[in-house]
């Protein structure tokens, strides 16, 4: 057979020809026989080898018979690489798929012996590693930070006598009252099974269908149609562990227990036209804000508190301790803070640990125990079944990430993937080989012996009936301004929502927590004749008291540490300002951003060169606590001339944001439309900069609002 001509030069340099050196700016590498590049170990870098620890010569081209001739399934390397990376994704969580986690540790305070044996908590000051996963619920793996949504704050605490995994959400309820509604609530707000969409949004048909038909979501509702849903960082915001738990102490007395992570930095969120925006500008707001804080050595804190109570207690209490839509307000038991949690460390790799993370509601150590709380009862038999299915194995306690710190022995053995198996003869017990491990009555996890009897019933209890109270409570609990926001987010989300008999039963539903709230969102959707209002189970009450830890504006933080701000600069700016900026915003905890109309910075008056971050483009303020405007006369003049300047100052006044600016920087405003309030900041100079901090730890003019009419 005759060769082709351009195959001939093929067999003579085997498939290797290389050799000529190819600089590629910074980069020297060496070029193929057909142009393309390899980049050789210089003895520095290790070698690259296959999974089974060959060593490669070629990764640019697979084997194949002459140059241009068919590809041989004879390589083996090829096809290693090929599987491998065929086989690289694992099913994404059923729920919270998209989520971010870190490392740190929990630190005890004080000797909880008193009402728990649970190893965690019986010595001041002992520390705990800890990983924790914040996700949201609905949205795909890829999908934006800033959705609408629940957060979850999942915490795995590696105890010297096991996993502890508190797998809780930013919010202390939930929407339904038994696990078997689960299926029902998540199908309802993931997308719509016949059109793949909305995704990461629960404002669309089926969810406020299944909402408006269930009844015991409304004080979920209230939560999630507040600003708790977009919280302005995972390190702003609260955790609940939600269900009512048990301590156990040493002579097996029992405490009930609620747990909440509060965060030091105080409660933040943003508002809904900016996360909006957000999403669209930096889609990964939450992730690069953990690792920015993370990273750069501002390592996020939240205080475990604990709500402990009896028995006695249980039984005099408005509502039903076992019924996850109730909270106990903090005003009848108090939060008493017991630990606290530092996140200090992101993982090596995202895969390994975030992904691989498996979160267990039934992961207690012994001391703490399970309610009969009939969501937590159904939650310990999901998650189980549900890691085995997304990581594919038994064995996905053998991952570094689940695996306990402390020593653990047992016979399980076998399985996909096994690391560690049983060593010696005995691999069942009991055994006569005088081989461990056995049993301890003392120590090991001993199940409260709560009395338990009666039929066997599907039934709910009719101490969970009361569907509006709370709710209604929650609602009264807000300030005027988180109050309107409320009202705003119900109108989105039903606006969006195409059948009108879905959008008027949410408002008979609303007409039984607030007749103000109800009246404004029927009015804004155009319902002329309020419905008649839902038929409650029980009536609800209204001397329910307002609770101000239920507030995000009333729990705000002390001052403007972690915040940061966005420093539009131009050519010809006051240096001096900006650095005088900076020094004082590190001095408060906080950190600044320059945000240029080019790419590497702007020249100063005083000739010298302020690096950008941004580009005005890429960094609009919604990205930002609080902006300040330093530009010179002429940088103005280009500046108004650009649509995305007009947005970051009309944006950031929108959204209630403290502004500072220089005088030149008024033409700036002007083209804003903007008519300067108390929360415009003159920087004429470096006594000024002190002012505006402290002016900016309020966060946001809320006064504004009204006038701005998001
Ligand atoms: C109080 C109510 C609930 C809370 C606070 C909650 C919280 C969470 C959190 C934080 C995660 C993410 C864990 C991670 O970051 O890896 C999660 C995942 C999950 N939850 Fe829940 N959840 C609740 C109710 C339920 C119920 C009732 C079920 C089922 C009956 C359930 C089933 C699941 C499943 C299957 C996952 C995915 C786990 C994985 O693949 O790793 N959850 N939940």
């Amino acid at each position: 057979m005759a060769k082709s001509s351009r195959n001939s030069k093929a067999s003579a340099s085997n498939g290797s020809a290389r050799g000529a050196k190819a600089t590629i700016h910074d980069q020297e590498l060496s070029r193929g026989n057909g142009g393309e590049l390899h980049q050789v170990t210089d003895g520095a870098t290790e070698v690259l080898t296959t999974a089974q620890g060959a060593p490669i010569s070629d990764d640019q081209n697979s084997l194949r018979v002459g140059q241009r001739g068919p590809t041989l399934i004879e390589d083996f390397h090829f096809r290693e690489k090929i599987f491998h990376f065929d086989h690289e994704r694992i099913p994404e969580r059923v729920v919270h798929a998209r989520g971010y986690g870190a490392h740190g540790y929990f630190e005890t305070y004080e000797s909880l012996a008193k009402y728990t044996r649970a190893d965690i908590f019986q010595r001041a000051g002992e520390r705990t590693p800890a990983f924790v996963r914040f996700s949201t619920v609905a949205g795909s793996k890829g999908s934006f930070d800033l959705a609408r949504d629940v957060r979850g704050f999942a915490v795995k605490l590696y105890t010297q006598e096991g996993n502890w995994d508190l797998v809780g959400n930013n919010i202390p309820v939930f929407f339904i009252q038994d696990a078997i509604k689960f299926p029902d609530v998540i199908h309802s707000v993931k997308p719509e099974p016949d059109r793949a969409f909305p995704q990461a949004q629960s404002a669309h048909d089926n969810f406020w269908d299944f909402i408006s038909l269930t009844p015991e979501s409304m004080h979920m509702i209230m939560w999630v149609m507040s600003d708790r849903a977009i919280p302005r960082s995972f390190r702003f915001m609260e955790g609940f562990g939600v269900h009512t738990f048990r301590f156990v102490n040493a002579k097996n007395e029992s405490t009930f227990v609620k747990f909440i992570w509060k965060p030091k930095l105080g409660l933040q969120s943003v508002v809904w036209n900016e996360a909006v925006k957000i999403n669209g500008a930096e889609p990964d707001f939450h992730r690069r804000d953990l690792w920015d804080a993370i990273q750069s050595g501002n390592f996020p804190e939240w205080e475990l508190c604990v709500q402990l109570f009896d028995q006695n207690f249980a039984d005099s209490f408005d509502f039903d301790i076992l019924d996850p839509t109730k909270i106990i307000p903090e005003e009848i038991i108090k939060a008493m803070p017991v630990g606290r949690l530092v996140l200090d460390r992101m993982p090596d790799n995202f895969f390994a640990e975030t992904e691989q993370v498996a979160f267990m509601t039934q992961n207690v150590p012994p001391g703490i125990d399970f309610s009969n709380d009939p969501l937590l009862q159904g939650r310990n038999f999901s998650y189980l079944d549900t890691q085995l299915k997304r990581l594919g194995s038994p064995n996905f306690t053998h991952i570094p990430i689940n695996a306990p710190k402390c020593p653990f022995h047992h016979f399980q053995q076998d399985g996909h993937m096994a690391m560690r198996n049983p060593v010696g003869r005995a691999n069942y017990e009991p055994n006569s080989w005088g081989m461990g491990p056995r049993e301890n009555p003392q120590k090991g996890f001993r199940t409260f012996p709560n009395q338990e009897e009666g039929q066997k019933v599907r039934l709910r209890a009719e101490s969970f009936a009361d569907h509006y109270s709370q709710a209604r409570q929650f609602f009264v609990s807000q300030t005027v301004t988180e109050q309107r926001h409320i009202a705003m987010a119900l109108t989105f989300e039903l606006s969006k929502v195409e059948t009108p008999s879905i959008r008027e039963r949410m408002v008979s539903h609303l007409l039984n927590i607030d007749e103000g709230l109800a009246e404004t969102v029927a009015e804004k959707l155009g319902i002329r004749k309020l419905p008649k209002r839902a038929d409650p189970a029980v009536e609800p009450r209204d001397d329910l008291p307002p609770s101000d830890p239920l507030s995000i504006i009333k729990n705000g933080p002390e001052s403007f540490k972690g915040r940061k701000v966005g420093v539009l600069v131009s050519d010809g700016c006051d240096a001096t300002l900006v650095s005088d900026l900076e020094t004082a915003l590190a001095k408060e905890g906080a950190t600044m951003e320059i945000v240029a109309p080019r790419v590497g910075g702007v020249e100063a008056s005083d000739g010298s060169h302020i690096e950008g971050k941004q580009m005005i483009d890429g960094g609009p303020s919604v990205l930002y606590d609080a902006v300040a405007l330093i530009v010179s006369p002429e940088g103005a003049e280009k500046l108004t001339k650009e649509a995305a300047t007009r947005d970051f100052v009309a944006d950031a006044f929108a959204h209630c944001k403290f502004i500072g600016y220089v005088a030149a920087a008024q033409p700036l405003l002007d083209k804003a439309g903007v008519e300067p309030d108390e929360g415009v900041i003159p920087l004429a100079s470096k006594a000024d900069i002190s002012p505006f901090i402290e002016a900016c730890s309020k966060l946001r003019l809320w006064a504004r609002e009204p006038t701005v009419k998001l």
